[in-house]
């Protein structure tokens, strides 16, 4: 069985995050990666110096040619940009009957760049939040999806709880922007509506974190493609992305990329 898994995201020609980021992990989980592209970004680890929106239906032509012929076990999204296509998504995904869809909220890239319009915010609680089965805020966003303000694990649960009764089936809050002072440890935490599970892997001191969120909920993506369980995904993404950060490959003179090969294969570069 060849599985299939879809990304919906903006492109970074630095490849370090974004769909780039998205299709190299598909790779690596030994699924089939396809893509859908919301934006072009001209990008490196240094930051972004460009966006340049697709139309919405330039988004949904993708899908649609994508979803007639090689309907996907999964679909994630990442950069949406705006409005009209975070709806475009959000209805496509409804019509198609899509269970297994991932939304990484992304709105602003590591160096400061917005990625999403401070209003399309709304769009996402009201459109995309109530039809996906997995969302994936790192703390800021999960700040500005929610309105609380998350100083420790206590705040991520509340805001968890907040996030699963606006509709998403599995909430993830990613503890990557924890401040160094308040914990030695990145705690992502995992909520389905009855429990949380928290996830746990020592702080790794280094600049090279940039598309650890894309990278992550990727992993999830490609491990629910599978038809592997929630708890199981988020588990072997919290192993790959900790080995990514560990052997991050330190090139660029900003926010290097994270290392790809390195939960497979066990390279130490
Ligand atoms: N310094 C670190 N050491 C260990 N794990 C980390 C570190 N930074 C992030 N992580 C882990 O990486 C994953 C992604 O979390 P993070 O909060 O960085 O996402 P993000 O902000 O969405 O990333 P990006 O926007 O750069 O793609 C989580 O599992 C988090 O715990
Ligand atoms: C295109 C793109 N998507 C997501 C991120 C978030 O890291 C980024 N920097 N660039």
């Amino acid at each position: 069985m060849v599985y299939k898994a879809l990304t919906i995201a903006g492109s970074d020609s630095g490849g370090g995050a974004g769909i780039q980021a998205d299709l190299k992990t598909f790779q690596e989980c030994h699924v089939y990666g396809m893509s859908a592209v919301t934006a072009v970004t001209a990008q490196n680890t240094k930051g972004v110096q460009g966006v340049f929106p697709s139309s919405a239906s330039e988004v949904l032509e993708q899908l649609t040619s994508i979803n007639e012929d090689l309907p996907p076990e999964a679909v994630k999204t990442g950069m949406l940009v705006n409005d009209e296509i975070i709806a475009s998504v959000a209805d496509f995904a409804s019509s198609s009957g899509w269970e297994k869809l991932i939304v990484d909220p992304v709105m602003i890239a590591k160096g400061g760049a917005s990625l999403l319009g401070e209003k399309s915010i709304e769009a996402l609680i009201n459109r995309l939040i109530p039809v996906a089965y997995v969302i994936t805020p790192n703390i800021p966003e999960a700040e500005a999806l929610t309105g609380r303000e998350i100083r420790d694990v206590g705040d991520c649960r509340k805001a968890a709880e907040d996030l699963y009764g606006m509709g998403a089936k599995h909430v993830i809050i990613k503890g990557g922007h924890q401040s160094q002072s308040q914990s030695s440890y990145a705690t992502d935490i995992l909520y389905d509506g009855k429990e949380f599970f928290e996830f746990t892997s020592p702080r790794i001191s280094t600049p090279h974190t940039h598309g650890t969120g894309c990278t992550f909920s990727a992993v999830i993506t490609a491990e629910l493609a599978k038809g592997n369980p929630v708890f199981d995904s988020v588990h072997t993404a919290k192993g790959f992305i900790t080995a990514a950060i560990s052997h991050s490959l330190g090139i660029g003179n900003g926010h290097g990329p994270t290392n790809h090969w390195a939960y497979h294969e066990g390279v130490n570069l």
